[in-house]
């Protein structure tokens, strides 16, 4: 079981209290798609992806990127059973949508990298400690039901 200390949770629960949802979460989902082309590859049936400002202004990818952060609120309230609380979108991921795994690493990196840009110097190396802690328990618990 993961332990969390006080810091951290204040932390993680600081950084979702402030977060803008509309805005970060099609960010970080058009840079996955722009940074690691492979990506696009899932979403075949949203239109225009053949340049970046496609990409960047391709609605459905949008109203995506903010369903994927709400998706992360999942973790955010159950910081203590972040497993349970993944094992239906593990299956989903794994048995129907076939997503390649290491792709939650690569989607949790592009959400650090908008969401440092976003924060500037609030985001302190104690920030990142915990946010990457984080994004590697919901990483792992995203890959639970791969077999
Ligand atoms: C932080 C990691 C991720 C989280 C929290 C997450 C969350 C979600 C959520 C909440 C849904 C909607 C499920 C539903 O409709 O019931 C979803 C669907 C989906 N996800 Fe993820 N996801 C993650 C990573 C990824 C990655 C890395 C890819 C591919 C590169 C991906 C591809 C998809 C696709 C293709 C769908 C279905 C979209 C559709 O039905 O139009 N996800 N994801």
């Amino acid at each position: 079981m993961v332990e969390w200390t006080q810091q951290e949770r204040s932390i993680i629960a600081g950084i979702f209290a402030n977060l803008n949802y509309e805005d970060i979460g099609p960010k970080a989902l058009a840079r996955c798609l722009i940074v690691y082309p492979w990506t696009q590859r899932y979403f075949g049936a949203y239109g225009d992806l053949s340049t970046p400002d496609a990409i960047k202004g391709n609605a459905k990818i949008a109203a995506h990127g903010v369903k994927v952060l709400h998706g992360l609120d999942r973790a955010v309230k159950n910081m203590d059973n972040i497993n349970e609380a993944y094992s239906e979108l593990s299956v989903l991921h794994s048995d129907k949508l076939h997503v390649d795994p290491d792709n939650f690493r690569i989607l949790g990196d592009c959400l650090t990298v908008v969401i440092a840009a976003n924060l500037g110097d609030a985001f302190t190396v104690e920030t990142q400690c915990a946010f990457q802690k984080f994004l590697a328990v919901v990483v792992f618990a995203l890959g639970r039901k791969y077999h």
